[in-house]
Order: structure tokens, then C-alpha cells, then sequence
């Protein structure tokens, strides 16, 4: 059974339209997803980790509530914000499973570091984070081991990479397919591929970044990059790999409604949450959790 819940992360890019996209969300497609607040925290003004303390604050409690739902022996779908959540969600989920795998369908490998960003946004750094690499703070959620090992990795859709992080790519030997391999070889192979490639594994986190799409279609992101998936590909993803790995723990980031153009994006990610929610017809869309996250916000402070 799914049990849905999001949060409403800014802090890793800065975009502020995030902060009431998820608000938005719920209120418009009448959805009721429980909601984990971001903390907001002194802010040591990082150039290289902007917003570091709210963003670790925030995951803390991300994890806490990925891990109390897997514990339950529900199956996670969080609803983000900014791409840094998932240092959060798949931590949570990390704890759970050893050798755990993750499906990353976006534009962006996010595997800088604090020694590597040009930005300083944490949106680049989740995957660099859950491999155990660059600030402890971000690498020590739950726990100070790597969540992720680089050969469980796949990733899907990337068409933006800065040079530090494709040395990472290729240092780690992470398997990944550009938007122009997909391309080039056909969806149906890579999905096929990685399937296969992942095929040994007991438990695969799948994270959905809504910027995997080309921007022309959906708008609504807060970093567009020219190009990427059609609706239909992405169903084709989704439903092969929901259908045939064994999905842990699924992510949907990046929704942003300030960037979006008549409710296309909006529109877009109602329709995939409830698709992903019927696939199981056992799912309680308004899973009652409103009391674990009274529970957790008392827990942090
Ligand atoms: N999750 C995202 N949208 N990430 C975009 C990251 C862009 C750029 N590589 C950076 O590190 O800032």
C-alpha cells in the first residue's frame, strides 16, 4: 500500500514558488498530502551550501517520517519540493534495506559536491550526499554510512552535466543514459537495460524529478533544460518499472507552480500521483498520518 505524504523544500535551490506548490497542489486537485514542514534555521550564509542547517534540519525529519511509514510496511510516495528532499526520503528508505537500488529519472546526475557546485544550491548534491560524499552533515542523516553504493545506481533523462560531475559519473562507473542515448537507442531498450542491470537487487528507491520532462510540455520547474521526456515516455517508465522491480520508495520533485503555464505541469503531476496510487487498488490516498508528523515536529524540537 502506498502512503503518500510531501514537503514543501525550497531551501535547496531558493526558488520560493515551491514553497506553495504543494499547498497548491492540494488545494486545487483537492488531494489532502500530508505535509512535513521545511525548518527553517539560522542561516550561516554558505556560499558553496546555501541554506545548509534548513536543509539538513528539514531532511531530518523527511527521513524520520519515510522510515516510519516503511515500518509500517507501507510503501513511501513523497511529494517534493526541491530535488535536496530526497537526502531525506531516500535515507529513510536507505535504513531499511541494505544494498538498496535507485532509478533517478532527471535532467540533472545532482552529484556535486560542496567542493564541486557552482551554485551552491543542495538540489545538485543528493546523490553525491547518499553516496557518502562531500558535508557530514548531509552524508549523516540516520546514519554516517553511504545510503547508496554507486553500482545499484541507474540513471535516466540527464541532458545537464557540469564537468565535475561526469568525472564523478565516470570515476564511479554509475550507469547512466543521456536524454540523447534514450534517444538514439529507444526507450524500450534502456528501460529493458536497466532493468536487467538492476534486476538482482531486493529493494529499488525510484526518484522522479518533474525537470526529466521537456520544458516546452512541462513547464513548471525551477532549472529547465531544453528537451527530455513526453508524457507517454514517462508512463512507459513508470509503469515498467513499478510493474517489474521491486519498488521501495518512489519520489515525484521539482513541481514548481510559479514557473507552470495553464495548469499543464499541475495537471501532469495530479494525474501521475493518482495513477501510481490506483496501480494498488489496496491504497488509502488519504493515509491518517496526521499525528506522526505532530509527533516528529515534537521529536525535533
Ligand atoms: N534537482 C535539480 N533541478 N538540480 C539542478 C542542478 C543544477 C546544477 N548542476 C547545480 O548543481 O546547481
Amino acid at each position: 500500500m502506498y502512503s503518500i505524504y510531501g514537503c514543501p523544500m525550497h531551501y535547496g535551490v531558493g526558488d520560493e514558488g515551491l514553497i506553495y506548490s504543494l499547498d497548491y497542489l492540494n488545494q486545487y486537485y483537492d488531494l489532502n498530502i500530508p505535509i512535513v514542514p521545511e525548518i527553517t534555521m539560522p542561516d550561516k550564509h554558505l556560499a558553496n551550501l546555501k541554506n545548509l542547517d534548513s536543509v539538513v534540519a528539514t531532511c531530518r525529519n523527511i527521513a524520520r517520517h519515510q522510515h516510519h511509514i516503511i515500518q509500517h510496511h507501507d510503501t513511501p510516495l513523497f511529494i517534493a519540493g526541491d530535488h535536496s528532499a530526497v537526502i531525506g526520503s531516500i535515507s529513510g528508505t536507505s535504513v531499511n534495506y541494505e544494498n538498496l537500488g535507485l532509478i533517478w529519472i532527471d535532467a540533472h546526475p545532482d552529484i556535486n559536491t560542496d567542493q564541486t557546485t557552482v551554485t551552491g544550491n543542495i538540489h545538485g548534491m543528493p546523490v553525491a550526499a547518499l553516496l557518502g560524499m562531500g558535508e557530514k552533515s548531509l552524508t549523516n542523516i540516520l546514519s554516517s554510512s553511504p545510503k547508496l553504493r554507486p553500482e545499484n545506481i541507474v540513471m535516466l533523462g540527464l541532458r545537464d552535466i557540469d564537468p565535475p560531475e561526469q568525472k564523478f559519473l565516470d570515476e564511479l562507473h554509475i550507469k547512466y543514459y543521456t536524454y540523447d542515448d534514450i534517444q538514439k537507442t529507444g526507450l524500450t531498450t534502456c528501460i529493458e537495460e536497466s532493468i536487467q542491470y538492476l534486476s538482482h537487487l531486493k529493494a529499488i528507491h525510484l526518484s522522479f524529478d518533474v525537470d526529466s520532462m521537456d520544458p516546452d510540455l512541462m513547464p513548471g520547474v525551477s532549472v529547465p533544460v531544453k528537451s527530455g521526456f513526453t508524457v507517454d515516455q514517462v508512463y512507459e517508465m513508470i509503469n515498467a518499472f513499478l510493474n517489474r522491480l521491486p519498488i521501495a520508495a518512489m519520489d515525484i520533485v521539482e513541481f514548481n507552480m510559479t514557473h507552470d503555464v495553464d495548469h499543464r505541469t499541475s495537471d501532469f503531476v495530479n494525474g501521475l500521483i493518482h495513477h501510481i496510487l490506483d496501480m494498488n487498488e489496496e491504497n488509502t490516498m488519504f493515509y491518517n498520518n496526521t499525528d506522526i508528523l505532530h509527533n516528529q515536529k515534537a521529536a525535533y524540537y
